[in-house]
């Protein structure tokens, strides 16, 4: 059967992706849903490559959303609503002109059927006016206003360029490998660059399945702060057939590095399709896990294990390179809202762990209540666990262990080398 282009719609070549980055923008911005959640219904009748365009465009437009607006609002006399339709399809035609190297009039002529019947000419005339001045976005993008308000006041303004710096560059893809010993031998075959064993950072490359090492499972996808959770919860000697839950923890990452490093784990989380994909990686990894469906506030396992990891689910404001959205749909309530979610599940699972045994507890938030506040809450309830400082040379030079003992990873750490996410992350022993 021949395959489905653009062309096959009745929309004119080339506008159905910006279609779909439209109902992209759209299910981000006005209903706050994540823009890999809105995927799948947006790009619903749009194939191949164009459905990476659509994402490509959407993401784009949400890393460079308040420079795009302030070009906006520069030529139009009165500010168009948020939400209007010639703002929305605006910025899917700047965004492409000025970041994405499209043709000016190709960029123009295939948003133009977007607001058809509607305010055509505006849309025109404003991308006329900004494109003829030759003006560009500024090197360093802004943050949304409320997000730099608030990051500014819980981490000061290094923190917040550092931010904005991350959102320039596409982030480097990070990939973890099954066994650390290789790590010299993928460095070379994958032509990247190494920040401590086991890691490989490539410049972000074709199609992930077509690396080398990807068919044979020597590797997975995540990033260098999303590591560190497991290398320090597996970090040195342990008896024959230890014993590590992993909770939250699909699509698997961390129950990969855990499973690599020679426990016997369990893995449990609560969403089916996550579940497929942690079982997908267990295969082509060769590595073994129980897999439990399970909401971890009414599972329990049958016994306590020697180490146990709460990879919580979280804002995910420390992952916003590559998932912009968070930018514009976390705020306060959502945080307040996972903060509560986290609290349950750090003491639920605390019971868990045998005396003597490792807990690790995680997020990947830039947001204190997700972290700082987290541990400060479980040590006043739990006087059975201390802090575990893990030794500074676990990390990558540049990630520095709190003097507190626990690790926080912020923008512009690692910058010179592509960066890496925010994480909070403290492990903890349990006294006995
Ligand atoms: C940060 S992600 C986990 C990433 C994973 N640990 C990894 O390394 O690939 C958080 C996970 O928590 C899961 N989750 C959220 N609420 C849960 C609950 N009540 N019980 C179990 N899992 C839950 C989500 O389905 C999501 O997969």
């Amino acid at each position: 059967m021949p395959r489905k282009t653009d062309s096959d719609n009745p929309d004119a070549l080339g506008t159905p992706s910006r279609r779909a980055a439209l109902r992209l923008l759209d299910a981000v911005l006005r209903r706050g849903e994540p823009l890999e959640q809105a995927l799948v219904a947006a790009t619903r009748h749009v194939y191949g490559p164009d459905r990476g365009l659509a994402h490509a465009i959407a993401a784009e437009v949400l890393r460079r959303l308040p420079d795009l607006d302030a070009l906006i609002d520069s030529v139009t006399e009165r500010p168009l609503p948020d939400d209007a339709k010639a703002r929305m399809a605006l910025r899917v035609a700047l965004v492409q002109a000025l970041v994405l190297g499209t043709p000016h009039h190709a960029a123009i002529a295939t948003v133009l059927p977007l607001v058809d019947g509607g305010p055509r000419k505006l849309v025109h005339g404003v991308f006329g006016a900004i494109t003829r001045s030759g003006v560009l976005l500024p090197e360093i993008p802004a943050l949304p206003p409320k997000v730099e308000a608030r990051w500014d006041a819980a981490w000061g303004p290094d923190m917040v360029e550092g931010a904005a710096q991350a959102i320039a560059a596409p982030p480097p893809l990070d990939l973890t490998l099954a066994d650390p010993g290789e790590t010299d031998h993928w460095v070379a075959a994958l032509g990247g660059t190494s920040l401590m064993p086991g890691h490989v950072r490539v410049a972000d490359a074709a199609p992930v399945t077509d690396l080398p090492g990807f068919a044979e499972g020597r590797w997975w996808v995540q990033d260098i702060a999303a590591s560190l959770p497991a290398r320090l919860l597996a970090d040195g000697p342990r008896h024959d057939g230890a014993t590590a839950i992993d909770l939250c923890a699909a699509p698997g990452g961390k129950t990969l590095q855990l499973a690599a490093a020679g426990y016997t784990v369990t893995a449990v989380d609560v969403s089916n399709a996550r579940i497929k994909r942690l079982r997908e990686n267990l295969f082509r990894t060769r590595l073994k896990a129980e897999v439990i469906a399970a909401d971890v506030l009414k599972w329990a396992p049958a016994e306590p294990a020697d180490a146990l990891l709460i990879d919580a689910p979280c804002s995910a404001t420390g992952i916003f390179r590559r998932h912009p959205d968070v930018l514009h749909r976390v705020h306060p309530a959502i945080i307040e809202e996972m903060a509560g979610l986290q609290a349950k599940v750090f003491l639920r699972a605390a019971d868990w762990v045998k005396p003597g045994g490792r807990l690790v507890f995680a997020t990947c938030s830039l947001e204190r209540a997700e972290g700082e506040d987290q541990l400060a809450r479980f040590l006043s309830a739990r006087d059975d666990y201390a802090i575990d400082a893990p030794d500074p040379a676990l990390l990558p030079a540049g990630v520095p262990v709190h003097a507190d003992g626990y690790v926080r990873t912020l923008p512009g750490m690692l910058a010179d080398k592509g960066g890496c996410d925010g994480f909070f992350i403290v492990r903890l022993r349990r006294k006995g």
